[in-house]
């Protein structure tokens, strides 16, 4: 079989049986426009084949299909490249990562098509290029020092002859950038840091030296307007975390920037929270949607914050974002108000620092982390996968001199592995609503619809269809679901081998469509259930089994 070039006119405008890029499209949206999966018949949804990876860990990558060819990433750096319909193995990359790299957040959410290769950001500090015909390195272009904290576990977004990728280390005192490579040579094309150095715009917003290690790192895919050229990316958290050691508003955190893709430079962006102080990362990109505010029609871009905030605002071709709208999903007790720009006003006995411990709501980990929302253009709905009842109590401690690569946070390890509290309401003695799947209209501003997820971390990327479904995993029971997208409502769910954390996806091969996930329980949703086993009732919070598995759906052609 001869391979189908991915170009810039095919991921513009991808042909409704592929999955070409980590969401689907450009815009974000984790939608596909299958409808042979139905509300009405997705309850004959049975597995087709399945895969072990063979490594532990959170598998978060989505499999990314074009024209029958399937590629999968998986933590430790694998790429696995398949049949799509049958699961036959075509070829494997297991990256040879060094002996003495810690990792953090052992994970990967992705590869990058584009032309004949395939691409991948690696926790070792690389971008490695592959033959996606043969899994042979074309090139590889080294793009951090991952001795110096930094790492990238993103997905790369592919666009303009381009790869275009970040860094994360935000919890270890690096100064984030986003960096693109000619999509051919590897050889860097342009790099924009997130935090200016002195004499930038924006450096006023910062002290002294506290830029070079500001964080703002880069660790989600921008999304991209191919008219405009313009990419979206959300920054990381402020470095280190406790805010009183970086006074200023710390341009550009936790903040969405808009890069000119032909030579980067930021040419619009929108700060949701100053002087971070509770690691809520922004790193998600907003999502490109066109939704109607007040009678006007606006060119949107849509975010649902781990602030807790969602937050709607618009583009332009020039490259300014404006505010439109921001309102709380979850409970949010830190913001005290938003003036007309957005800029949020803080409770400051909701706002840690150095020797400062206090309790705010959501938690560190956000009303949402990084599993990815979704918008369904068919019901007009934006689905926002979050957690509520949950808050945190942290402060930080006196800090020691920066180490190279060793981490640096101000707030000591065994203080974050404890901060989780239940909001003051919760009553542990009944089952308690934590996850929670919504569904918001944004012309309305208002809450469609929830599904409330029980005593239960709820890590779940959101996949949207035409079919009028929405599926999800993201639950300590280790399950797969397919909602009703205009009701809520569970049509169908499926057990699988661990917890789900991948981001699912959906593709069509010889007129059948399918539904392909990984399950593999890990990071970040590991460390809020381990808390949340010793927060709830013995028994009430089990343990979720280990081991990554490639799961690929189709309608059960008997029933
Ligand atoms: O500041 C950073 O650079 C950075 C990077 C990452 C990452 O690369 O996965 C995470 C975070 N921060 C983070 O704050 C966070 O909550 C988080 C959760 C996860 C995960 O994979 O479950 N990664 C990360
Ligand atoms: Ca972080």
């Amino acid at each position: 079989q001869t391979y189908n070039a991915v170009t810039d006119a095919r991921l513009a405008d991808p042909e409704p049986g592929n999955w070409l890029q980590f969401r689907g499209n450009y815009s974000g949206w984790g939608y596909s426009p299958l409808d042979q999966i139905t509300t009405e018949n997705v309850k004959s949804l049975r597995p087709v084949w399945t895969y072990s990876t063979g490594v532990t860990e959170g598998h978060q990558a989505p499999p990314i299909v074009n024209d029958g060819m399937m590629y999968v990433s998986t933590p430790q750096n694998q790429v696995i490249a398949f049949e799509a319909a049958t699961g036959k193995e075509l070829w494997r990359y297991v990256r040879a990562l060094p002996d003495d790299l810690f990792q953090l957040h052992p994970t990967n959410r992705g590869v990058g098509l584009y032309g004949d290769k395939v691409y991948m950001a690696t926790v070792d500090g690389y971008v490695v290029a592959l033959d996606a015909s043969s899994g042979d390195v074309v090139w590889e272009t080294e793009i951090g020092d991952y001795t110096d904290g930094y790492y990238s576990t993103l997905s790369p977004l592919t666009a303009d002859g381009k790869i275009v990728v970040g860094v994360s280390g935000g919890e270890f005192g690096i100064r984030g950038y986003i960096v693109a490579l000619d999509a051919e040579t590897g050889a860097e094309a342009w790099k924009t840091y997130t935090v200016p150095e002195p004499g930038q715009p924006g450096s006023e917003t910062w002290k002294g030296d506290a830029w070079k290690t500001g964080g703002g790192s880069i660790w989600m895919q921008g999304n991209y307007d191919p008219k405009s050229k313009i990419a979206y990316f959300g920054t990381g958290n402020g470095g280190p975390w406790m805010p009183d050691t970086r006074p200023g508003d710390n341009l550009y955190t936790t903040s969405v920037v808009a890069l000119d893709m032909a030579n980067g430079s930021i040419i619009g962006h929108h700060q949701y929270h100053w002087n971070d102080a509770w690691d809520w990362d922004e790193v998600s990109a907003p999502l490109l949607i066109d939704y109607d505010h007040d009678g006007q029609s606006v060119k949107g871009l849509v975010h649902a914050g781990r602030n807790g905030y969602l937050w709607q605002l618009a583009r332009s071709e020039e490259g300014p974002i404006s505010f439109v709208a921001g309102q709380p999903y979850v409970r949010q007790n830190v913001f005290t108000g938003l003036d007309d720009k957005g800029r949020p006003s803080y409770d400051p006995d909701r706002t840690p620092g150095t020797d400062k411990t206090v309790t705010f709501c959501p938690s560190l980990w956000g009303g949402k982390d990084w599993p990815p929302e979704a918008y369904n253009p068919d019901t007009g709905l934006f689905y926002i996968p979050s957690h509520e009842n949950l808050c945190s109590e942290l402060g930080g401690a006196p800090m020691e001199a920066r180490e190279p690569g060793e981490l640096w946070i101000g707030v000591p390890l065994d203080v974050i592995l404890s901060s989780l509290r239940f909001h003051e309401s919760v009553d542990t003695s009944k089952p308690v609503p934590i996850g929670k799947l919504q569904a918001w209209d944004l012309s309305e501003g208002k809450l469609a619809w929830e599904h409330s997820f029980m005593d239960t971390a709820y890590w779940g990327p959101l996949l949207t269809t035409k079919g009028g479904l929405v599926f999800t995993g993201g639950t300590q029971d280790r399950m797969f679901r397919a909602f009703d997208a205009k009701t809520g409502d569970v049509l169908w769910e499926f057990p699988t081998n661990s917890g789900i954390t991948g981001v699912p996806s959906s593709f069509e091969v010889d007129g059948k469509q399918y539904v392909a996930v990984q399950s593999g329980w890990g990071v970040d949703s590991e460390r809020m259930r381990a808390l949340l086993e010793d927060m709830l009732p013995e028994g009430r919070v089990p343990e979720v089994p280990q081991g990554g598995v490639i799961w690929v759906f189709a309608l059960d052609e008997a029933s």
